[in-house]
């Protein structure tokens, strides 16, 4: 059974169609990378997916009560500043009514690497740590289906890497996770399907080695970029620009 399902989704600020007719569906199994500009679209879809926004058009989600929806689904949304000088563990086990011994609790917290930060003031970690106790409150919800804006941001190489592996062993096990990226190596190497947004459209829908084009990453970015499909994976990486003077 799919884990989301939008129909013709559509965004409206004042006189601006930020969102046009996205229609998009989520199987168990699927990693979605949401990847396109600053400003194509990408958070306005996972909020109106969600139902946090006015939309028209049908979202499965957004039709579902507060705590249906709870159990259906984990929010990470782009803001990752924490406000409450709370401790690490408490602040995760808040996705578990608070049982700091939940197993999904401990598993949260090790996978985030935060099992030493356990007991700090979340408050007093720096970004990146912050950014990885919200990761892993997510995560503790152990709902079948993540949504994540930007979940990569603030995060050194190694967390990014440990994060994208995390979303790629929860599809793995048969749930699914949809993530905005501005990282296209990370997208290509993790993700097993990329959705690119442009001007509030849905352009491309795919396996990553199918839409990651040269001619879709000029389009869509306006940058030149080295693909190959190595032993390790797809490889992508960009090199440069697009200027006027390039066409
Ligand atoms: N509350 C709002 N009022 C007016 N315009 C908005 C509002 N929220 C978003 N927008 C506009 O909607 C468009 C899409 O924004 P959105 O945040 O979805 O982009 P994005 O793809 O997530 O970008 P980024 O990569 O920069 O986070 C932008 O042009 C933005 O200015």
């Amino acid at each position: 059974m799919s884990l989301l399902t939008t129909h013709n989704l559509t965004v409206r600020h004042g006189a601006r169609v930020t969102l046009n007719h996205a229609s998009l569906t989520v199987e168990p199994g699927e990693f979605v990378g949401l990847i396109g500009p600053n400003g194509a679209g990408k958070s306005t879809l996972l909020r109106a997916a969600l139902g946090l926004i006015t939309a028209e058009g049908d979202s499965s989600l957004a039709k579902l009560s507060s705590a249906q929806r709870a159990k259906a689904v984990a929010w990470l949304p782009q803001a990752r500043e924490i406000a409450w000088p709370v401790r690490v563990a408490h602040l995760v086990s808040l996705a578990q009514n608070e049982r700091e011994d939940a197993p999904e609790v401990l598993a949260a917290l090790a996978r985030m690497d935060l099992t030493a930060l356990a007991d700090r003031k979340a408050t007093g970690l720096s970004g990146g740590e912050q950014a990885r106790v919200l990761i892993a409150r997510a995560l503790a919800q152990d709902t079948p289906l993540l949504l994540a804006d930007e979940p990569t941001a603030g995060l050194d190489p190694a967390h990014q890497i440990a994060c994208m592996e995390t979303f790629s062993g929860i599809a793995k096990d048969g749930r699914a996770v949809v993530a905005s990226l501005h990282d296209l190596g990370l997208a290509a190497r993790h993700c097993t399907r990329l959705v690119v947004i442009h001007a509030g459209r849905i352009v491309a829908d795919g396996p990553p080695r199918h839409v990651l084009t040269e001619a879709l990453l000029s389009e869509v970015f306006s940058i030149r970029c080295y693909i190959s499909d190595a032993a390790e994976g797809l490889v992508v990486q960009p090199l440069g620009q697009i200027t006027q003077d390039d066409a």
